[in-house]
């Protein structure tokens, strides 16, 4: 191990669902990891044993600088925020405070203890309505809400701090995360389930009584809208692989994560069905506000400058876990 593959990584929002599956990758690398986390949607159960918690606030700099210094942090993996985004319509400014203004505090609190290795979770949110597929980084940046402003604003403070200090930086774009660890050991536990394959592991399990498709006439080949959906355990080995990156002393990068390939909310039901062979109750409804027809990363970039081979790539596997887990988590009630 070189002497930063020593250090310990932070990482924040850890007990959320990405990055709960991000702390098992690096644990299973071997690598000493700490987690700070309000538990505001995440849950202390999702950290697995032997990992320190710092319950607490990102925003607050006090703590994080007590945190660098007592565990000898080399890196920061920056998960925690807020994700729901007809909420962040609602309530923009909470949004901006809590993704881009504790965002500004952590990133200010890294430069002035020295600390220079940053990963962020960034999103395809960033790029609002594209009209070109697939979506590369070079795809003009438009959100068309204050969830991808506030995801933006962090990646300019990002790109313009590494300008100025000795900063280096990956900011991953992640497209449609979805699954479950394929062991079971974490899975999504929203409160407030939006995302398609969580609210059909749902209506599978009798949580709901039937799933709704948000729109049959777009201009797609089956009318319903097309994304890019990844497995959160290959997203979880994007980021070490970041990590290991930025430890090799690779330069700051902008990076979609998806496959490069788009399924209709048709075909993931369809998959659905097949893995449970049963008939998934579910209707056709209006439109979602703010629902691009097509979402499709560019993948040429990541594939390029990452080490980094998806493990769980198919859509089957995708649902299959994602399923695993909701049953788990039905069974523990
Ligand atoms: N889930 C997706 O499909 C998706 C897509 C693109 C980007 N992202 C980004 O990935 C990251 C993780 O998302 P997730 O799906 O795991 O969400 P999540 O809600 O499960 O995890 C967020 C975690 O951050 C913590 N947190 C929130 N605000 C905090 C604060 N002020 N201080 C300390 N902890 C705080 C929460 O308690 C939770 O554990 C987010 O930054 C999100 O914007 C998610
Ligand atoms: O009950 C549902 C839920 C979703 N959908 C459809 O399924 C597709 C995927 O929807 P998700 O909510 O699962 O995901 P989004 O593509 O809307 O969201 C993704 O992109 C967003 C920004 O565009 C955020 O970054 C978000 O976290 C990320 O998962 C969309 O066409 C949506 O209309 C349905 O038909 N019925």
């Amino acid at each position: 191990m070189t002497t930063s593959e020593n250090e310990t990584v932070l990482v924040t929002g850890g007990a959320g669902y990405i990055g709960s599956h991000v702390v098992l990758a690096l644990r299973d690398q071997g690598r000493a990891v700490v987690v700070l986390d309000d538990l505001s949607t995440g849950r202390r159960s999702a950290i697995p044993d032997g990992t320190a918690l710092v319950e607490g606030d990102v925003g607050d700099k006090a703590l994080l600088a007590e945190t660098f210094a007592r565990h000898g942090i080399g890196t920061v993996l920056h998960f925690a925020g807020s994700i729901v985004v007809p909420e962040s319509v609602e309530r923009p400014l909470a949004y901006y405070r809590n993704n881009t203004v504790k965002s500004h505090a952590l990133i200010e609190a890294c430069v002035e203890a020295g600390i220079g290795r940053f990963i962020f979770s960034s999103t395809a949110a960033v790029y609002g309505m594209p009209d070109r597929l697939p979506i590369d980084e070079q795809t003009p940046t438009k959100p068309i809400n204050p969830y991808g402003s506030s995801k933006l604003m962090t990646e300019w403070m990002l790109r313009d701090s590494a300008a100025a200090h000795d900063l280096r930086y990956v900011a991953l774009r992640y497209f449609n995360v979805a699954g479950a660890d394929p062991q079971g050991r974490s899975g999504q536990v929203s409160k407030v389930a939006t995302h398609l394959i969580k609210i059909a592991a749902q209506t599978v399990t009798g949580q709901r009584a039937e799933l709704q498709i948000y729109g049959d006439d777009y201009d797609t080949a089956d009318g319903t809208c097309v994304r890019d959906y990844i497995h959160v355990s290959d997203l979880a080995d994007a980021h070490v692989a970041a990590l290991r990156h930025l430890e090799a002393g690779g330069a700051s990068e902008v990076l979609n994560c998806g496959y490069g390939r788009g399924y209709s909310v048709r075909e993931v039901l369809a998959m659905v069905e097949r893995v449970t062979g049963k008939p998934l109750p579910m209707r056709i409804g209006p439109r979602r506000a703010g629902d691009p027809p097509a979402l499709v990363a560019g993948v040429e970039r990541i594939g390029r400058t990452l080490d980094w081979t998806p493990r769980h790539a198919e859509l089957e596997t995708i649902v299959a876990s994602a399923l695993a887990w909701e049953e788990r988590l039905v069974r523990q009630g």
